[in-house]
Order: C-alpha cells, then sequence, then structure tokens
C-alpha cells in the first residue's frame, strides 16, 4: 500500500517521539512492502516562530493532501506562563482537530502485564483493565464563544452541544462496542448540566439501534474515582471533550506512564494520529521522553487502513521492549535507556523478530546486559 504521511513534530519532545514512530512505519514499510512517503509540516510555537500561526496554511494544504497526519505535541512554557498571550500553540492544535472535522477521538488505555508492578495503582486493581475512551473533539466548552469583560474581571466559556455532534460519536462509541465487550458508559455531568442532559437523551436514544451493547451512565465526578478504584469494570466509555481531556489523563495512570497512550482523532475525511501526552517541555532533548505513545499512535494510523497485521507487529514489539526493559526513566526511574534506543529497538525488532542473539543496534540482553 502507498500512503502519504504528513508528520507535524511541533513543540518539545514533539520532533523526538515521532521520530521514533517514523522509524517504526519505515521498518514496517520495508518488512511488508508498503510505500510510505513522509513530509513534515510547522505547527504549534515552532510555527509561530517562523510564520506567526500556530497552524500555517501551508501546514493545512499539506494536511488536506495525505492521507494520513502523525502528530507530536506543542506547547511551550512561555506561553503557558503568559495569560495574555493572544496567539498560543494550542490554538493551533484545536484549528487542525476543528477544520480537518476530527470529531471522534479513540483513547486505548491498558494496563501492560509487564507493567503492572509499575503503576502506583494496586496490581490486583488494575490486572486486567482494557478500556476506550471515545472523546468528542471537536464541539462543547472548547470551541463555544469565549468573552472577557472590558475590565478584565469576568469571564466565561460556552458549552454547546447539538443533538447531531453527540449523535455522530455516540454511533463510533456504540460500534466499537458492539466488537469489544458489548458495555458503553456515558461519563456526563447530568446532574447539572443542561448540555449533558442532552447527551443523556440522545444516546439514550441511539442504544435502541444497539440493543447487544449494555449502556451504562455515570457522572463525571464519580467516573474519576471508579477509574482508579475499579477500572476493570469499563469498556467503552464515551465523554464529551473536557471530561474526556480530563479522564484520559487520570486513565493513563492504569497504564503505568502517560508516555504510553496512543490516540486517534478520526472525522469523516481526515485522521490524525496523536500521542494523549503534551510537549512535556522538561524532557526536551533529554532523551528521557517515552516515545511509545507516539509508535503506539502509529500503529493505530495502519489499523486504520485496515493494516492490521502490520499493526500487529508494532505491538508485538513494543510488548518485548516492555518485557526486556528496553525502557524510559518513566518506566524504569534509573533507566539510562534514550527515546531513541527505544525507538531502536522496536524498529529492529520489526527488522528481525527472531535474532537470537538478541543483539539490537548495540543493546545486548542477557546475562550481561550492557547499553
Ligand atoms: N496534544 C498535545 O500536543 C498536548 C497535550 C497536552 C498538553 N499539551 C501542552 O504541553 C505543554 C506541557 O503540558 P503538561 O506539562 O501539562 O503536560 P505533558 O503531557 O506535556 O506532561 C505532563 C507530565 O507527563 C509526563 N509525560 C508526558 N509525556 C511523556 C512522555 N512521552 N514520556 C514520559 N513522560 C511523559 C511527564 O511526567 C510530564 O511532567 C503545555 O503547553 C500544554 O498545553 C499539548
Ligand atoms: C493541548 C490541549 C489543547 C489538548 C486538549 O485539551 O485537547 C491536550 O490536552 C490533549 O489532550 O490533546
Ligand atoms: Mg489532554
Amino acid at each position: 500500500m502507498k500512503l502519504n504521511i504528513a508528520v507535524l513534530p511541533g513543540d518539545g519532545i514533539g520532533p523526538e517521539v515521532t521520530k521514533q514512530a517514523k522509524k517504526v512505519l519505515e521498518a514496517v514499510a520495508h518488512q511488508f512492502n508498503h510505500t510510505f512517503i513522509f513530509k513534515e509540516a510547522l505547527v504549534g510555537a515552532v510555527a509561530i516562530d517562523k510564520t506567526g500561526e500556530p497552524f500555517p496554511q501551508e501546514t493545512m494544504d499539506l494536511c488536506l493532501k495525505t492521507d494520513a497526519v502523525l502528530f507530536g505535541a506543542i506547547g511551550d512554557p512561555k506561553y503557558d506562563n503568559d495569560p495574555s498571550a493572544k496567539v498560543r500553540p494550542e490554538q493551533g492544535l484545536l484549528k487542525m482537530r476543528k477544520d480537518l472535522g476530527l470529531f471522534t477521538n479513540i483513547r486505548p488505555v491498558k494496563a501492560f502485564e509487564q507493567l503492572l508492578d509499575k503503576s502506583p495503582l494496586k496490581k490486583e486493581i488494575i490486572k486486567g483493565a482494557d478500556l476506550t475512551i471515545y472523546r468528542e473533539l471537536t464541539g462543547g466548552i472548547y470551541f463555544g464563544e469565549k468573552k472577557i469583560s472590558k475590565d478584565g474581571k469576568t469571564a466565561s466559556d460556552l458549552g454547546e452541544y447539538s443533538a447531531y455532534e453527540i449523535e455522530r460519536i455516540a454511533h463510533a462509541a456504540f460500534k466499537a462496542a458492539q466488537v469489544r465487550r458489548k458495555k458503553l458508559t456515558l461519563v456526563d455531568k447530568a446532574n447539572v448540566l443542561e448540555s449533558s442532559r442532552l447527551w443523556r437523551k440522545v444516546v439514550t436514544e441511539i442504544a435502541k439501534e444497539y440493543k447487544d451493547v449494555e449502556l451504562h451512565y455515570l457522572f463525571v465526578d464519580n467516573a474519576a474515582m471508579q477509574m482508579i478504584l475499579n477500572p476493570t469494570q469499563f469498556d467503552v466509555i464515551l465523554t464529551d471533550n473536557l471530561f474526556g481531556d480530563i479522564i484520559s489523563d487520570e486513565a493513563s495512570v492504569i497504564g503505568g506512564s502517560i508516555g504510553l497512550l496512543a490516540s486517534a482523532s478520526i472525522g469523516e475525511k481526515h485522521a490524525v494520529f496523536e500521542p494523549i501526552h503534551g510537549s512535556y517541555p522538561q524532557a526536551t532533548g533529554k532523551g528521557i521522553a517515552n516515545p511509545i505513545a507516539s509508535i503506539l499512535s502509529a500503529a493505530m494510523l495502519l489499523e486504520h487502513f485496515g493494516l492490521n497485521e502490520e499493526a500487529a507487529v508494532i505491538h508485538k514489539a513494543v510488548d518485548k521492549s516492555l518485557e526486556l526493559k528496553i525502557s524510559t526513566p518513566d518506566i524504569l526511574p534509573d533507566s539510562k535507556i534514550t527515546t531513541s534506543k527505544v525507538g531502536d529497538f522496536i524498529a529492529d525488532y520489526i527488522h528481525y523478530p527472531e535474532d537470537t542473539n538478541m543483539n539490537y543496534h548495540n543493546i545486548h540482553i542477557g546475562q550481561s546486559t550492557i547499553i
């Protein structure tokens, strides 16, 4: 298969982790005889520095003409610490999601067997956890009217949803539940918010079309607690933009690190694959960022095009890296293994899965571990 892939590395650790995902996709292309053509473009703070815009037209044009986008991360402390900044890197990410119509954000979370001891949560609680969050991505409070009074002392953000916006992601979430464990939990705040009551009404109605799926409702405050008390109860979670953002970072604790959590942002015509984490500015250039979230986002890209065997090969290589402790310090605190070494290992394992010497890029595994 031939795929044109736009790569938007962005800021902070974005370029380092995206480089590993690209390396892994190149290994897959080589092994399976595919042609993946990569073209890079600017987004975020680097784009503001070079063009004045966080999502320049040139980047949009590239995204429009490619098959898929591999996104790194955006964000820079110089904007985070300046509430009056008029242009911000995050606007670039939001514009991309809105203008490409990426209304469904899929965030799979699971407790890796190899990492059960690494989570701050008890092993018995997270063992077997395997859930996926369907987060609405182009509506709600993120995109409603924003106001600030003339004296700068009152501000508001409108949290608005239409039935149509709810319906289209609800169908995607029910379909996902049908091929998983047939349970869907709608997470909302319907005891307080009118928009959440609309979510309940619309989703309850749609549930009649998916009789094989059990529908549950949970208020978001309780959901946040249940996520860490009893995560195995969840299969598919459906929620709005803001709640989905918050509970997905929380859910990453189950996996052991946010550096493992991938996502796919899907619309009718376009698809972007992005780790859920941000630009982790403190880690920029240090080689300590975990590239697996980006690498697994690349696997989701392949699945999107039906390349399931290829995606499975990536998962197998990632599993092997975790098993052999070829990991960055978020998982192994004293590890000296760098971002790019993890990428090298995973790419090499795809090239030579049967290498009995286990001698990948000077990472020797066995009695004498030399790195
Ligand atoms: N999708 C995105 O591009 C995205 C997502 C979230 C935040 N942001 C932006 O990123 C900047 C920093 O935000 P933040 O500090 O709140 O969130 P962050 O996700 O960048 O980092 C939070 C913490 O998560 C951990 N972490 C994140 N990525 C990791 C990785 N690959 N490997 C290991 N550990 C990792 C680190 O402990 C870090 O301190 C902000 O400007 C924010 O707006 C962007
Ligand atoms: C950076 C920010 C705009 C973004 C969001 O809130 O959607 C991020 O936190 C994410 O989860 O992708
Ligand atoms: Mg977030």
